[in-house]
């Protein structure tokens, strides 16, 4: 790879970003955080690379980093803004609105948690949400309490809206279970690597097998734009909730104990020995689950209908947990080639290139991060963009709103 750029030493400072095009195969940028400089992009060519290299200046060596988190497909132009020296914001040129924001983390306390599992530098992706998309709803209860059996009629009555988040798991399918619908069935050495390399949000050891949900799990439904539904135990539901992904947590109890035993062998899934493991990981469950503190709503599943209705109720469906999406970003469907940013507290002017307007404000996007939550390996949500003409008082300029 070679020695950095001369003027990638000698020019930059703390902060600066330097665009520079490789001889028209593609646009990189180079940011600098302390003795590192980030460089981000792809020359045509390096569509199999992942776009992010660090020149460290201490040992003067070009390191490549491990890169978690759902990874944008390689882009040629965008700009780089540095946000508060622990992440650095890509708006990529020339994309649909869902997709033109990421956010490339290099310091985050995320970052520092993986650079302990990983002896090569971290970075993560985290995409931008425009908006507060709806928090995920984390499901957890006892085996045979009829956690499944809930989700299977919500996401049936409400298929637009919900999308289940497909588990991995080292257990055999069961009759009927299809791989990749019901859960991705995965050998053990294949599922601890993808662990290692930091594919899963969270994972657990449950009666004797492996479960985990992937981040591409959870963006699969995300992208789709459904809410995300996630049925997993405690111990899972622990590690969301310590994670950056915002969500609602939901327990759910069986009248009793002698009811969840009956329902499990009504079943008829499992053989003795694996009732037996069940019922006695439920005693535990079902004391974590009520006493952790863990859990932000518990329903007793013993009329089916009647829980079946709360569950909705605490879905939003009656509007109580309902989030607002934010106003005007829906309409800019598009945004055009991005030409240069400003920086402003939280909000980031972007100039787009395209659009021959009659006042210099119709070419400028307002970028506003003051609400931003989250973060990778998930989404970065709470975003909001606006064009900036909406934000200033009639007859006045960009640059009279700015000083
Ligand atoms: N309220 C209810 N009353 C009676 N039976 C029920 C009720 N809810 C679910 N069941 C039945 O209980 C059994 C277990 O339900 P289900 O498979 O949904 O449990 P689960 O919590 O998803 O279990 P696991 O964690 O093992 O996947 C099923 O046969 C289901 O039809
Ligand atoms: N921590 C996780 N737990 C999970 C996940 N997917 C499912 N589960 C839990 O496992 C048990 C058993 O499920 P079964 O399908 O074998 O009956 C149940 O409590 C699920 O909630 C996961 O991804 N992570």
């Amino acid at each position: 790879m070679g020695e950095a750029p001369a003027f990638l030493l000698d020019n930059l400072q703390e902060g600066d970003t330097s665009v520079f095009d490789l001889k028209s195969k593609g646009t990189q940028t180079a940011t600098v955080i302390g003795s590192k400089i980030y460089v981000i992009g792809w020359a045509s060519d390096e569509a199999a690379t992942s776009g992010v290299r660090i020149f460290d200046k201490c040992t003067n060596q070009w390191v490549i980093p491990t890169v978690l988190g759902t990874k944008p497909k390689p882009f040629r132009g965008h700009l780089a803004v540095l946000l508060s020296g622990d992440r650095i914001l890509v708006v990529k040129e020339n994309s649909t609105f869902d997709d033109c924001i990421w956010f490339l983390e290099v310091n985050t306390q995320y970052i520092r948690q993986q650079q302990k599992n990983f002896e090569t530098q971290v970075v993560a992706w985290s995409r931008g949400v425009i908006g507060d998309a709806e928090k995920p709803i984390v499901i957890s209860g006892p085996s045979g309490v009829g956690k499944g059996t809930l989700i299977n009629k919500l996401m049936k009555e409400f298929p637009a809206m919900f999308g289940f988040s497909v588990s991995h798991t080292t257990r055999a399918p069961r009759e009927g279970e299809k791989n990749g619908v019901h859960y991705h069935f995965t050998e053990r050495g294949v599922m601890e690597q993808d662990i290692k390399d930091g594919k899963f949000l969270e994972f657990a050891s449950v009666h004797g097998n492996l479960y985990g949900t992937s981040i591409e799990a959870v963006d699969v439904v995300a992208d789709a734009g459904k809410r995300c539904i996630l049925d997993i135990d405690v111990q899972g539901a622990r590690s969301v909730r310590d994670s950056c992904l915002e969500a609602i947590f939901i327990f759910v109890c069986p009248p009793s104990f002698e009811e969840l035993e009956k329902r499990l062998r009504a079943r008829g899934t499992e053989t003795e020995e694996q009732i037996q493991k069940r019922l006695r990981n439920a005693k535990n469950e079902l004391e974590k689950g009520r006493d952790s503190g863990l859990f932000d709503h518990m329903l007793v599943n013993d009329d089916f209908d009647s829980c079946y209705e709360s569950l909705k109720k605490l879905s939003g469906l009656d509007g109580a947990i309902n989030e607002t999406p934010n106003h005007s970003s829906s309409e800019m469907g598009f945004v055009p080639l991005v030409d240069l940013a400003s920086k402003s507290g939280e909000k980031i002017l972007i100039k787009c290139k395209t659009g021959v307007q009659e006042k210099a404000s119709q070419n400028m996007v307002v970028l506003d991060l003051s609400s931003i939550k989250g973060g990778a390996p998930a989404r970065t949500r709470g975003l909001n963009m606006y064009h900036a003409e909406d934000s200033i008082p009639n007859g006045s300029t960009v640059d009279e709103k700015q000083s």
